[in-house]
């Protein structure tokens, strides 16, 4: 598999660091306030956001993606724009024409939030169907976060299927899940795909599933799979479609999603690189936020006053960084 470049010493990556809080228009998965850091280096800026529930081991390719983008930068674009989904949380119904609403201008493609803890198969129909009810010719899909098991992901795919799904992503949480509700649905003759997400970038083989034959396309996100170039890289060995996402980042990590999605040879999804138009706060100036269902390539780079006012109280950025240095550390034993 991949060598490594060596990652910068702790004080050298952390020597134009700045933790920031992003409070969010939508809750999303629980989050109101995103924390995240960005750092620059030599080539530009990456962002280290694992979500703090997350241990340091899993953390390390967050890590090693930030340096390779501020240090080694991104891979040459063969496109410079890049169709992007809308994303709707698991909000109540009524609530999506304003979640909507927050994605400027035409919106080509949409992914719902479903299998939500704490609700139930009427609530994600309710939420797809007043996604339809506004949007009749966009492409739609689910992401369940494997929150089904596959008898309920078949009924559940059925039912929401009826309005339309191009497919649903982790729709069961291991990859045996995903092919037994892969064949489920071409049993049934019900035409969704099924998108491996967290049996990609949790796997300790992200290959895996393009292996079992388990998913019809791949979710990728240059963070979880250690940047942007080891990303091109599963996508190219696994021979799969892949739909370019992100982590809920700040524009800095957005743009090394879209030097992901600018460089794929193929580009067959809408991707998952809008989350920008959920928050209320960004680094930059003028957010990368897409307008009519697209992003335009260009650089991130954050805007001194919006990082001293986004900061966060010295004890959670001292947080980041006790967390930096460990997954460093961590890292560096792994090399
Ligand atoms: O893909 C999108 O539309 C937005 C990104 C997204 O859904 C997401 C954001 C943070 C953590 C997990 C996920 C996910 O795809 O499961
Ligand atoms: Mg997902």
């Amino acid at each position: 598999m991949t060598t490594h470049p060596p990652l910068p010493e702790p004080a050298e990556l952390l020597a134009d660091a700045h933790v920031v809080a992003l409070p969010m228009r939508v809750r999303f998965r629980g989050v109101d306030v995103r924390e995240t850091v960005v750092l620059r280096g030599p080539a530009g800026w990456g962002e280290f956001g694992p979500f703090p529930e997350y241990g340091d081991a899993e953390a390390v390719a967050w890590l090693r993606s930030a340096v390779d983008a501020a240090w080694h930068g991104f891979p040459a674009p063969v496109r410079t724009r890049v169709p992007v989904n809308a994303t709707v949380p698991a909000v109540p119904a009524a609530q999506v024409p304003a979640v909507l609403a927050r994605f400027e201008g035409r919106t080509v493609a949409v992914k719902i939030k479903v299998a939500e803890r704490g609700q139930d198969l009427d609530d994600d129909a309710a939420r797809v169907a007043a996604v339809r009810a506004l949007l009749p010719d966009a492409e739609l899909r689910v992401d369940a976060n494997g929150g089904w098991d596959v008898a309920q992901a078949l009924v559940a795919l059925e039912r929401l299927g009826e309005h339309g799904l191009a497919y649903a992503e982790q729709p069961a949480p291991t990859i045996e899940g995903l092919a037994a509700v892969r064949e489920g649905l071409a049993d049934r003759g019900i035409p969704v795909l099924v998108a491996a997400d967290e049996s990609v970038r949790k796997e300790t083989d992200p290959l895996a599933v393009a292996r079992a034959g388990a998913a019809d396309l791949l979710v990728v996100k240059a963070a979880p799979l250690g940047g942007v170039r080891r990303a091109l890289e599963i996508v190219a060995q696994a021979g799969l479609p892949a739909v370019v996402s992100s982590a809920l980042d700040s524009s800095v990590g957005i743009r090394a999603g879209l030097a992901l999605a600018a460089a794929l040879p193929e580009l067959p999804w809408a991707c998952g690189l809008g989350t920008v138009s959920l928050m209320r706060e960004d680094v930059l100036r003028e957010p990368l936020r897409p307008v009519d269902g697209e992003l335009e390539l260009r650089d991130a780079v954050p805007d001194p006053a919006l990082l001293a006012r986004l900061a966060v109280p010295a004890e959670r950025r001292q947080w980041w960084l006790d967390r930096i240095r460990r997954v460093h550390a961590l890292a560096g034993a792994a090399a």
